[in-house]
């Protein structure tokens, strides 16, 4: 479809107060930029009850909340071809909005409380995030979507948007989870520097060790929802680059391997362990993960919603590229259902309300964080979505 008749079918959708997503999912080697919308035909808020559906879920932060579906039969998708600029453009250089002194002092004194709590023990990380209200200019939030496609390649990028919850916009690098047949990636990433021009960067010790327990506690978990280790492959940890920022990430892959949790085509639902065993990850939640989620509830002093949850293609039926050979005629079949999970944490992300942007940033705390350069991360990490909000 032409990207003019899909923002247009987009528009006249959110004109009617319909539900809907727009994504892209990250592009890989400049090869893939399909980008999707999938457009609910009715305005009901439906839910996810166990993962086993088939639509485009988006769940909170707080597992004892609802995730939210655009189920695929109450839905229409729609799909164009983005052409990117062989050059990603210059990162725009943006008018800095103030940041109330206030604002910095309560995130440092949330730090230092938490410092003093992994000093004595209680927990080994936790992650600890703030909000921060821009005014907009450009009050669309399909135009603000449409640049962040442009300046984000490697993200997923997105807009989402349901009458009766609101409108949320993103680019994340972080993969939650990919299930594609019996096999499954996911990543390890956490560590944050400014990118100044080289991906070739020395790492601290606070970073690696941040990181690696994100590794540890992924594998651990992967291992409980019955993936046994042999199974599963884990890179060394590389430098990736993220907009204006650079992580440590660590990609983790595997072949899911019983019965119980092959996901043959007749049976969608059993990314649900997984998903579980997953999600809230160390990277948006801590160690201990119970530990660091009470403190996050009890002492973060806002409700994070779907800041640091997940989204993504659940169990939804796969894009075949249909061509008219004998063999693809027999393998049809077989093709037409063949079905993908694909998640995605939600990080830097921002959710429109009444002509502003409320931006959500975080960071992850060790016993070793120093307040001022965790306030400082955070500052850095809100850079990202203000390039596109303030230019
Ligand atoms: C919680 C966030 O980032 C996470 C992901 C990558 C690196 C992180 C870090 O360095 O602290 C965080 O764990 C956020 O951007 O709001």
């Amino acid at each position: 479809m032409p990207e003019a008749e899909f923002f247009d079918r987009l528009e006249g959708q959110y004109a009617s107060g319909l539900p809907f997503v727009a994504y892209r999912k990250p592009i890989l080697n400049g090869k893939k930029n399909e980008v999707t919308a999938i457009l609910q035909q009715d305005e009901q808020l439906y839910h996810s009850k166990d993962f086993t559906e088939s639509g485009f879920v988006f769940a909170p932060f707080d597992t004892s909340g609802k995730a939210i579906l655009f189920p695929e039969n109450a839905s229409e998708k729609l799909i164009f071809e983005q052409v990117v600029p062989e050059e990603v453009p210059a990162p725009v250089t943006f008018q800095k909005g103030e940041i109330s002194g206030e604002k910095k002092s309560t995130h440092i004194e949330l730090v230092t409380k938490a410092v003093e709590a992994l000093k004595a023990g209680e927990m080994e990380k936790v992650v600890l995030s703030r909000r921060e209200e821009v005014e907009l200019k450009e009050k669309d939030p399909l135009k603000l979507f449409r640049d962040l496609l442009i300046t984000y390649p490697t993200a997923f990028v997105y807009c989402w948007y349901h009458p009766k919850v609101g409108c949320w916009l993103g680019a994340t690098p972080e993969t939650l989870l990919k299930v594609e047949g019996n096999r499954f990636k996911t990543m390890a990433l956490a560590g944050t520097q400014k990118f100044q021009g080289t991906t070739d960067v020395e790492w601290g010790e606070k970073e690696k060790q941040e990181q690696q327990f994100v590794t540890d506690s992924i594998r651990q978990g992967l291992e409980k929802a019955g993936v046994s280790s042999s199974g599963v492959e884990s890179s060394e940890p590389y430098t990736a680059r993220a907009g204006n920022l650079l992580h440590l990430r660590t990609d983790i892959n595997g072949k899911i391997p019983n019965s119980k949790f092959q996901i043959p085509n007749n049976n969608p639902g059993s990314a649900e362990k997984i998903i579980s065993a997953l999600h809230p990850t160390p990277a948006v939640c801590g160690l201990p993960r119970e530990k660091a989620k009470e403190f996050i509830l009890s002492e973060e002093n806002y409700d994070r919603e779907f800041y640091t949850g997940f989204l993504g293609e659940l169990n939804l039926q796969k894009n075949v590229q249909r061509s008219r050979t004998r063999r693809n005629v027999e393998n049809l079949a077989y093709r037409a259902v063949k079905k993908e999970t694909d998640l995605y944490v939600n990080l830097r992300c921002m959710q429109i309300k009444d002509g502003t942007a409320i931006l959500y940033i975080g960071g992850g705390i060790t016993k070793d964080s120093v307040p001022e350069d965790e306030w400082q991360e955070t500052v850095n990490k809100a850079e990202t979505m203000k390039k596109v909000l303030l230019k």
